[in-house]
């Protein structure tokens, strides 16, 4: 039988004052080049899905969100080239700071119905319909 490791990502949907969700968009020279992704990535070795998600939420916008305001909100099982990815997504409303593009290209905010006119990560189209009922 074929061995298959899953890639456990976490990513936040952070929600402002107005409903609508960050988006950042993946550089050009990476995997899903261009993509607008939700602000996350890989959770290491030893550490729990919430610190792995706080650690990007600051690496990535320089932002402080604190674990007990990471609401687990539903999650993608999708292949992902050799391997297959566990996107645990959170909703998050409260954090300290003012997020700035550290890593991506570019960031914006927007509605859930929004999502679907952009180019997004083909894990993340299943996701989209949960947060329109949810934000
Ligand atoms: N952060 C994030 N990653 C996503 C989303 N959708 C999706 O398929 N992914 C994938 C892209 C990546 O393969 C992986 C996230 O890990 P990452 O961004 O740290 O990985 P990467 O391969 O770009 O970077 P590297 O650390 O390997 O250089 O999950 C999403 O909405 N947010």
């Amino acid at each position: 039988m074929m061995q298959i490791s899953p890639l456990l990502v976490v990513a936040a949907a952070l929600v402002d004052a107005d409903g609508r969700v960050l988006l950042q968009q993946r550089p050009p020279h990476t995997s899903l080049p261009n993509l607008w992704e939700f602000p996350g990535g890989k959770v290491e070795p030893q550490e729990t899905p919430e610190a792995a998600l706080v650690r990007e939420l600051e690496e990535e916008l320089g932002i402080n969100a604190h674990a007990s305001c990471l609401a687990p909100a539903t999650f993608a099982s999708a292949p992902l080239g050799e391997r297959h990815l566990l996107l645990l997504l959170y909703v998050c409303r409260k954090w300290q700071g003012v997020p700035e593009a550290r890593h991506a290209t570019a960031l914006q905010w927007v509605r859930p119905a929004q999502m679907y006119a952009l180019d997004m990560p083909p894990a993340d189209l299943p996701l989209i319909g949960l947060l329109e009922s949810l934000i």
